[in-house]
């Protein structure tokens, strides 16, 4: 990139960086509703009436080639011989992810009849096992753009680098503190739970220290001869505002393992990440992802978890190995073991991972007491079914219909209107439930747009009783128990507001993410960018097309759904427009009324989420005779919501607000646990069970 650019974009980041205009948007409608060329009248259509299809239906990568043919023979990151690598050992108990490790998952071969879900997410599809699995390739829905048409990161389509990372966050997102005027901090929090349920990227840690260096501990780019293969560091521009204040040059970014690294079997050409995690939304990061991860968070009696008591309360265990876990500084400090490796990475998640695995106890100790003939296995799976049911009804019906408009959700039949006790039987075994690279990759990570850097802890009568810096208890999940801290995080998080959704990303992650007690840290924007390129994901044009909207010719087609200033900028940055990230433009449009993303994130979301409803055989709502609740049983998981859920399993939470995702207000007022419905459980009293023990009482 010329240094032209680079001092021009930096210009930029001394301007202020202005938010999402909502406001904007919808003024732009009104004009274009005047004015009523085609160009608007497509506008129109696609940006204000939720106008989406999903396009599932349309064939997928063989079919589709490459929008753009990107064969540009050139390598960016050093292929020379790799040196050792330090991270070869596992450093998780057996069954965990490792990084720096990959390998392809192999299902069995024959799948047995179950009325569960499998661990691993094999034998959901009973034709094609593998599909859904931990271990196995993300889905795409466009050809990748490779650098050199194989594996390497993406470049311009002039052959040289894309414009630098770090660059890009700084000039064309700000880091501006907006509380969303509507929605609570939970809304993120459960985001990143479903996030680690769907997908996570092989051969990373995403919270702790990551073995593989690219970088020097004082902030250098290592010579080419110890970099090591997966190694794609980002470089930080000079006059960075933040990092040249300590002379960081360099931030460690080690490159996603793919099929190819891991030899799997039926690989194409080109490289596919793997994902370690199963595709489904099954609380694989609650009950683990392989039967042997399972076995080590699970007490094999009464259907139970293992929890640790401490201080009256039950938590989550300890970790195996904490100093490899967490950033502990003592070997007494607390550190969790989980279904998922990230579960230390932020208070907020491990307070939702708690809460979760105590919903799980509190179901298996209620279906004891009505069924005492249960078995350990019967009562944990099905305290693990009601539980999973209870999570995607509340992230279909309460929380994605914020991120994607309910009336988006209906038209597309991600959900229904339909009455309390009827099934919904959508199950489509042509659909593959894998997660979507540009969801991962991409699309759903625009939401970091929405963490918050500074945590409130709120008392039962809601005043706030201190905070937390969230750079402070990165990977150190202790605190949440101390004192009362469990219990002013939760409502804290109902409380609070989330940041707004737009080009703004929280300082803490933009400078400070993982800081372990240095001056700096990580940048959770570049990365994200990086990511994209390392993926090798099709451009924003690319997805533009896909997504129905109008190919851009030039720069300034864009500015249909982008802010013509932002353009600007991005012009200042990139040589072509044909080379914009999709992270970068997606996350830069004017939202689709009553969603959370303008419409090709929208487009990708939608996509994702139906997919992973439809391609679940063991979907909540699904009435499988043999997998299935019964239409009473269903009625009641219908009644599972957020308050209730935090209700329930926090240490003392007497009271919330009926819908925990939208900010306490006279329509949605404080109450009463009590008086927020409950799931009941006594729909699941196995009559049967009685019946057929029954004669053995009036002995023949
Ligand atoms: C405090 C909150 C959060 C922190 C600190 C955080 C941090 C991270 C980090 C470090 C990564 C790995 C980046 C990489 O190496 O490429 C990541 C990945 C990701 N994050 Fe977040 N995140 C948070 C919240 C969220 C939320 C709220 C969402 C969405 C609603 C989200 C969606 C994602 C997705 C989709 C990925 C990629 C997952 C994969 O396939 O591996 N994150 N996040």
């Amino acid at each position: 990139m010329s240094t032209q650019r680079d001092v021009l974009s930096l210009l930029f980041v001394m301007s202020e960086n202005p938010n999402h205009e909502m406001t904007y948007g919808v003024a732009a409608v009104c004009l274009c509703l005047l004015l009523a060329t085609p160009l608007c009248r497509s506008y129109v259509q696609k940006i204000s009436s939720n106008g989406y299809s999903i396009i599932h239906s349309k064939p997928d990568i063989d079919v589709f080639p490459s929008l753009i043919e990107n064969a540009i023979p050139t390598v960016l990151v050093n292929t020379s011989p790799a040196p050792s690598n330090p991270f070869i050992q596992p450093i998780y108990g057996p069954g965990y992810p490792q990084a720096g490790q990959a390998s392809c998952a192999v299902p069995p071969p024959i799948c047995p009849k179950s009325q569960y879900r499998s661990m691993d997410g094999s034998c959901n599809h009973l034709e094609q096992p593998q599909l859904g699995m931990a271990n196995t390739r993300y889905g795409r829905l466009l050809t990748p753009k490779y650098g050199d048409g194989v594996s390497s990161p993406t470049r311009s389509i002039t052959g040289d680098e894309l414009p630098n990372a770090r660059l890009v966050s700084l000039v064309v997102f700000g880091e501006m503190d907006v509380p969303d005027p509507q929605f609570t901090l939970v809304n993120m929090q459960w985001g990143q739970v479903i996030t680690h349920d769907m997908s996570m990227q092989a051969g990373g840690t995403q919270s702790t220290r990551h073995p593989t260096r690219c970088c020097t501990d004082d902030g250098r780019l290592l010579t080419n001869d110890l970099l090591h293969r997966t190694c794609f560091a980002i470089l930080v521009p000079p006059h960075d505002p933040a990092y040249s204040q300590v002379g960081i040059e360099c931030l460690n970014f080690v490159r996603t393992l793919t099929d190819l690294d891991a030899n799997c079997p039926n690989s194409q050409r080109q490289a596919e990440q793997l994902t370690t995690v199963t595709s489904y939304m099954d609380l694989s990061l609650v009950y683990g992802n392989s039967i042997q991860q399972n076995s080590e968070i699970r007490e094999f009696r009464g259907g139970r978890m293992i929890v640790e008591q401490r201080n009256g309360a039950e938590w989550l265990p300890s970790a195996r190995n904490i100093t490899v876990d967490c950033d502990a500084t003592s070997l007494t400090e607390v550190c969790y073991r989980a279904g998922d490796i990230r579960v230390n990475q932020n208070p907020g998640l491990a307070m939702l991972h708690t809460i979760l695995l105590r919903e799980h106890n509190r179901i298996a100790d209620a279906l004891a007491k009505l069924n005492p003939h249960w078995d350990d296995r019967t009562l944990f799976q099905e305290a693990r079914k009601i539980n999973i049911a209870e999570y995607e009804h509340i992230s279909y019906y309460e929380w994605l219909p914020i991120f994607l408009g309910y009336e988006n959700m209906l038209k597309n039949r991600l959900i229904y209107s339909a009455p309390k006790t009827t099934h919904i039987n959508d199950f489509d075994p042509s659909i593959d439930p894998s997660v979507l690279n540009g969801h991962a990759t991409a699309a759903f990570r625009y939401f970091h747009t929405q963490i918050e850097g500074r945590l409130d802890l709120i008392s039962e009568l809601r005043s706030v009783a201190g905070a937390l810096r969230l750079s402070d208890w990165f990977n150190r999940p202790g605190i949440i128990e101390l004192g009362d801290n469990f219990d002013s995080l939760t409502r804290g998080h109902a409380t609070q507001p989330q940041e707004l959704t737009d080009i703004n990303f929280d300082r803490e992650i933009k400078n400070y993410l993982f800081r372990r007690n240095r001056a700096f840290g990580s940048d959770l924007r570049a990365i994200d960018i990086q990511r994209n390129r390392d993926h090798g994901l099709a451009s924003y044009n690319d997805y533009r097309e896909f997504c129905g909207l109008r190919r851009a010719d030039n720069w300034e087609d864009f500015t249909d759904l982008i802010a013509a200033q932002t353009v600007e900028k991005l012009k200042s940055l990139y040589a072509s427009h044909e080379d914009l990230d999709v992270t970068v433009g997606g996350s830069l449009e004017r939202h689709v009324i009553g969603a959370l993303a303008g419409p090709t994130f929208l487009c990708i979301l939608t996509e994702q989420f139906y997919r992973t409803r439809v391609g679940d055989r063991f979907f909540y709502e699904n009435g499988d005779k043999y997998a299935g609740f019964t239409p009473d049983q269903l009625a009641e998981i219908r009644k599972a919501s957020m308050a209730r859920l935090l209700c329930d399993n926090g240490n003392s939470v007497e009271s919330m607000q009926p819908k925990a995702f939208l900010q306490v207000s006279t329509s949605n007022p404080i109450v009463s646990c009590s008086n927020i419905r409950e799931v009941d459980l006594t729909k699941w009293i196995d009559q049967k069970g009685y019946f057929t023990t029954a004669p053995l009482h009036f002995g023949k």
